[in-house]
């Protein structure tokens, strides 16, 4: 805490280039005190932290930014979890009072804590160091306080919006094409690392202030294997990261059933195509997230289900599922709606149609309505190369779902055809290395597609770039986005 912490902030110049990718150095700090002031206009300290406003609630916290207001003096998020929710506590002490009393308490009921939630959902984040997942810089978490607190890189983005009130996308396809890729790569580092993230969705992925990229968020169910770390990297590589978090080293919790019921893969599902009767769950469902006790291994292993298109066997629960949710989310990007069932669909109906309904695309796609060309369109047609994509991504059978490897491998090699017009891939890290050396001209490239666009639709990144390239041609380049940054958050 170097600095006269309680005057206004102002970014500090030298707190980094703002042209590189947010990466500070060194692990995650973990602080056991916290001390808690105001400052002279009265706005609550956390240690270095001013807090400013809220950005976000979530099931188990709060997320504020804040100042952090050591020598880097920029902004971070920090999401606040009280350690013991009375009434979930409340739930499980009635839960336990019908069990027979014993040393042996059953791990499911330890994960049913909070706190044990939040620690592996700590623990997890710790492991990650990557450009495209939200980076956890510091943890305060002080015995004497009743809350834990995550201290995180801020994105100024927020979440991806992707429809407006009438259910019609908001995002052009080029757009949608930039987010898949960007998750991608935030999945591809993460099953490396052997963890399945479990929740992606729309709601989870979160734009940085220049709009540029978006990032992974939200490991409150994300799920670490270390025998899945070391098939992935190889025995060497993870001598040195061994899990020395016990919390990590619990498997058991793959087994119980998390995620958001419009994003879940077949394959969590598969029992739900009996005729039990369930619960409906709402239309908030797309963004709500679930976590059910029911055990997969209650289920008869050999359970078949038949369906129109598919039958499916007990099939593993593996990293395939944040492949397929990522099928589902870019399907929502591209269309404005979710792939299987509607709204209002119940969850035995919505389940029944994952697990046995194949998926239909709209005429068009996208904010700038292309023609998709129907569910299996012509190779020469310009929609096949996402209608192809989405039926690898949203196949129900493990095995032939496409992996993330896979996915990027081919990616690349639509990147190596640039003559191709309608690669959903094409040249997507070409085009950012030529925006970071020529910014002026790829902004120039970028605009092209965009002159018919409805105005009211384009994301205001796209707006203040057009700006600046009508405004300034060739050359000079255009402002650097943290200015607009640095100015948004003077203002507020
Ligand atoms: N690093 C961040 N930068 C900016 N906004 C954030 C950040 N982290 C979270 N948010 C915002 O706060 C909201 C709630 O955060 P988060 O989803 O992590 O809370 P949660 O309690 O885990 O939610 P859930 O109920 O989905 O489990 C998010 O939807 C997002 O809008």
């Amino acid at each position: 805490m170097a600095t006269d912490v309680d005057s206004p902030p102002v970014l500090n110049p030298l707190a980094g280039d703002p042209a590189q990718p947010f990466d500070p150095p060194g692990t995650v700090r973990m602080t056991e005190e916290l001390s808690f002031k105001y400052s002279d206009d009265r706005r609550p300290r956390l240690n270095q932290y001013l807090r400013s406003h809220r950005v976000g609630k979530g099931h188990h916290g709060e997320v504020w930014v804040c100042w952090d207001l050591s020598d880097n003096r920029r902004e971070v998020a920090i999401k606040a979890v009280k350690r013991n929710n009375p009434r979930a506590e409340k739930m499980n002490l009635l839960r336990r009072k019908n069990l027979p009393t014993s040393s042996h308490t059953p791990l499911t009921d330890k994960l049913g804590s909070l706190e044990h939630k939040i620690r592996k959902e700590i623990a997890i984040m710790k492991k990650c160091r990557h450009g495209h997942i939200v980076r956890l810089l510091e943890v305060i978490d002080d015995k004497l306080n009743e809350r834990i607190y995550m201290v995180m890189e801020y994105l100024g983005g927020g979440e991806i919006k992707w429809r407006n009130e009438q259910h019609q996308p908001i995002l052009q396809v080029d757009q949608c094409r930039r987010i898949c890729r960007d998750v991608i790569l935030g999945l591809e580092y993460l099953h490396y690392q052997g963890i399945i993230h479990r929740d992606i969705k729309p709601a989870n992925l979160l734009w940085t202030a220049d709009r540029q990229m978006v990032k992974i968020t939200d490991f409150g169910v994300s799920h670490f294997s270390y025998a899945q770390r070391l098939a992935a990297a190889g025995r060497g590589q993870v001598a040195s990261d061994d899990p020395n978090d016990p919390i990590l080293l619990d498997d058991s919790d793959l087994s119980k059933r998390a995620g958001t019921p419009p994003f879940l893969a077949p394959e969590v599902i598969a029992e739900y195509t009996s005729t039990e009767s369930s619960p409906i769950i709402s239309a908030s469902a797309t963004t709500s997230t679930l976590h059910l006790n029911k055990s997969v291994t209650q289920i008869n292993s050999s359970s078949t289900i038949k369906g129109s298109h598919a039958i499916l066997h007990r099939q593993p629960i593996t990293k395939a599922i944040d492949v397929w949710a990522l099928g589902v989310t870019l399907y929502c990007l591209l269309f404005g709606h979710i792939p299987f069932g509607t709204p209002d669909s119940g969850e035995f109906a919505l389940y029944n149609f994952i697990c046995n309904s194949d998926w239909e695309p709209d005429e068009l796609m996208g904010s700038d309505c292309k023609e998709t060309g129907g569910r299996h369109p012509s190779a020469t047609h310009s929609g096949y190369i996402v209608m192809n994509l989405l039926t690898s991504f949203l196949q129900k059978d493990v095995r032939k779902r496409i992996t993330i490897d896979n996915a990027k491998t081919s990616e690349d090699e639509y990147d190596e055809d640039l003559d191709s017009d309608s690669s959903f891939f094409r040249d997507t890290h070409r085009q950012r290395q030529r925006e970071a050396i020529r910014p002026s001209a790829s902004l120039m490239y970028e605009d092209a597609d965009e002159e018919e666009s409805d105005e009211e639709t384009v994301p205001i990144e796209f707006k203040r770039r057009r700006a600046s390239v009508s405004a300034t041609a060739a050359s000079p380049p255009p402002p650097h986005p943290l200015s607009d940054f640095s100015d948004d958050a003077r203002s507020r």
